[in-house]
């Protein structure tokens, strides 16, 4: 494959098929990290391999953590019940997941760590986790709010109470949370207010703790006591990743065809499945969305909303701004490339102005995907339709979906470089 670009060769049959996503990348990094800070030997099955899962285990590597992979699927995962501090920064790629959450377990150690990543990561807040931080009394340090962070942990969590401000990303509660059974006595996370973006990853994170034996108490909407269990090693097979799902759904309805996933839309844990919904109201999506407990679909529904009957306003993603790249304005420059018009930002809202001739045009655009995987892969949707989309990058999908381009290929998708 080309590195530099790849030409989607509109599709001219409905799509049919048999495709399993990959393990979710969400449960994955958590899991891992989890088996990470247990004592013993857990076996994590369905498990996503791809560039941010390799990030987190080789930083847990770095961290004297064994993780082994006896196959495609499977990590094999050794700890000692606590992390050493590595003998160099732990380089984390721009895996959002793997940065905040090895952020706050970092305080465990006792030693330095420092947890940078690339250049998007170095662009990506951390300023509210690292504040939380040393208010549970860590010594650490992200001089630009942003990583590098440096943590100079003393062998335990932190103390006492904190609140958090999660608007720009649920993740610093995840990693606070994950973190807090490694501290000498119970603490204490609440949300500066009860909103938050994507709760359902607040949810999984503590469906995973629970499952590597840690004990938390909701103590109302918006505040968790976590107690000073520290973790014991487990099994945990692993769903697959919802949101990637999502662009074989809009494949799916996109194309008029059948693609079996292997599992229900109901079944999955993760927020991304409620994009099912709305994707299987095409072509009469709603004409507003709110993204806020779906973020990461929003990628696949914008591209999808640009085929609908009528226009698509999205709200509720504001931090779409802060993610791999500003995803909203990738988005907006993606679609107004491919016919001028065809989508507005008004704020930090989304509006796509729908146009259901698209389909069966020619109308080249080289679409610039900012090195993010979900512009790619949403976009590459737009290709099975129009003619002529260019997706620059395409390889940039590894980030959470390596077999991406093979699994369209798989149901008769083709592609000219
Ligand atoms: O906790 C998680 O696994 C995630 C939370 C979300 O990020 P934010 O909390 O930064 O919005 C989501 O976009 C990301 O892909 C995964
Ligand atoms: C936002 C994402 O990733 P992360 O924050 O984990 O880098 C994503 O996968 O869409």
């Amino acid at each position: 494959m080309n590195p530099d670009r790849l030409t989607v060769i509109p599709a001219d049959h409905a799509l049919e098929g048999r495709v399993r996503p990959p393990g979710s990348k969400s449960i994955t990094n958590r899991v891992l990290l989890l088996a990470g800070l247990s004592k013993g030997v857990s076996r994590l099955t369905g498990a996503l391999k791809s560039d941010d899962t390799r990030h987190m285990a080789n930083a847990l590597k770095a961290m004297g953590v064994s993780v082994e992979e006896p196959d495609e699927t499977t990590f094999v995962v050794t700890g000692t019940g606590r992390l050493e501090a590595p003998h160099e920064p732990l380089f984390l790629g721009n895996a959002g997941t793997a940065t905040r959450f090895l952020t706050a377990a970092a305080a465990s150690v006792d030693g330095t760590v420092i947890v940078d990543g690339d250049a998007h990561m170095r662009k990506r807040p951390i300023g509210p986790l690292v504040n939380a931080l040393r208010r549970l009394g860590i010594d650490a340090h992200a001089p630009t709010g942003c990583p590098p962070v440096t943590i100079n942990g003393k062998g335990a969590f932190g103390t006492g109470g904190v609140e958090i401000d999660a608007g720009l990303s649920s993740q610093y509660v995840s990693a606070l949370l994950m973190a807090a059974p490694l501290a000498p006595e119970p603490v204490t996370i609440a949300l500066t207010g009860t909103e938050i973006g994507a709760r359902g990853y607040i949810a999984l994170t503590l469906d995973a703790m629970r499952a590597f034996g840690a004990k938390v108490d909701q103590i109302d909407d918006a505040t968790w006591e976590v107690q000073p269990t520290g973790y014991q090693a487990a099994d945990f097979h692993i769903e697959p990743d919802a949101s990637a799902a999502t662009y074989l759904w809009a494949a799916e309805k996109l194309t008029g065809g059948r693609i079996d996933i292997g599992t229900p839309a109901e079944k999955f844990t993760q927020p991304d499945a409620k994009a099912y919904n709305v994707i299987a109201a095409f072509p009469h999506m709603p004409a507003e969305i709110d993204g806020s407990q779906m973020q990461d679909a929003v990628p696949t529904l914008a591209v999808l909303a640009a085929f609908n009957e009528t226009p698509v306003r999205f709200t509720g993603i504001e931090n779409l701004r802060v993610k791999e790249c500003d995803r909203t304005r990738a988005l907006s420059l993606g679609l107004n490339n491919i016919r001028e018009g065809l989508a507005e930002e008004d704020g930090d809202d989304l509006i796509v102005h729908a146009d259901p001739v698209l389909a069966g045009q020619r109308l080249p655009a080289e679409i610039d995907t900012f090195a993010d995987h979900r512009i790619a892969m949403s976009f590459a949707l737009a290709g099975l339709k129009i003619a002529g989309i260019t997706i620059l990058d395409p390889l940039c999908v590894g980030k959470t979906y390596p077999g991406y381009w093979d699994a369209l290929a798989s149901l008769g998708v083709k592609y000219a470089t």
